[in-house]
């Protein structure tokens, strides 16, 4: 089976979704943030405090092309994969691309709730920054999705749901999962 990958900007859910996700369909879930955190050490904050975003992103872009190889796994990616073409086109092989997205009032709410954990956002006026990187950024999500889902305004189960829809009408899921009634 296709690994199921979640693309979008800071804030939109790939982590806490794809969490729910995986055990809904029972994969296995890979966070490259939080892998490359275990590998390093360190948190993504001191990593790009100590050796600079450029230092990060060769390191988001060797766990990439690592996890890129595993199947029937949720990987979620962090926002800033998409800047590299090499990490698209490598989790496109073997998965099937999930685009999530928010407004920019809840992206800076969602990611208001644990400041000081996402450098790219760590300055005075954090709902320029992301104004910013997402109208930088909207394209190059756009180009490599296969579904896109709005999360804007739905509890994260419901996200799930949707995927779930949206990868079984695409033909990416054989068999049922679990129904939606359990998570409420
Ligand atoms: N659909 C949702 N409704 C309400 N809150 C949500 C929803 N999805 C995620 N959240 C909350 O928003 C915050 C950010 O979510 P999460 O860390 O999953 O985003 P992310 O896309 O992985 O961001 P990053 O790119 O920075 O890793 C968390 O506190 C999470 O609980
Ligand atoms: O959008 C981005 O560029 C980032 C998002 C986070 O997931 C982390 O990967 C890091 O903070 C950079
Ligand atoms: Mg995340």
């Amino acid at each position: 089976m296709k690994n199921i990958v979640l693309i979008g900007f800071m804030g939109t859910g790939k982590s806490s979704t794809g969490r729910l996700l995986a055990q809904r369909l029972r994969r296995v879930f890979v966070d490259i943030d939080r892998k490359i955190e275990l590998e390093q050490g360190m948190t993504i904050s001191e990593i790009f405090h100590t050796y600079g975003e450029e230092y990060f992103r060769q390191r988001e872009r060797a766990t990439i092309a690592k996890v890129a190889r595993y199947t029937n796994t949720v990987i979620a990616t962090g926002g800033g994969a998409v800047l590299n073409p090499d990490n698209i086109a490598c989790l496109k092989r073997r998965g099937v691309v999930i685009w999530l997205t928010a407004s920019p009032d809840v992206i800076f709410e969602r990611t208001s709730r644990r400041r000081g954990s996402r450098p790219l956002l760590d300055r005075p006026n954090p709902r320029d920054a992301i104004a910013g990187l997402l109208e930088e950024r909207q394209r190059l999500y756009q180009a490599a999705s296969d579904f896109t889902i709005d999360t804007t305004a739905k509890k994260p189960w419901q996200v799930v749901d949707e995927i779930v829809d949206v990868l079984r009408q695409g033909g990416y899921l054989r068999g049922r999962s679990r129904s939606k009634s359990w998570q409420g």
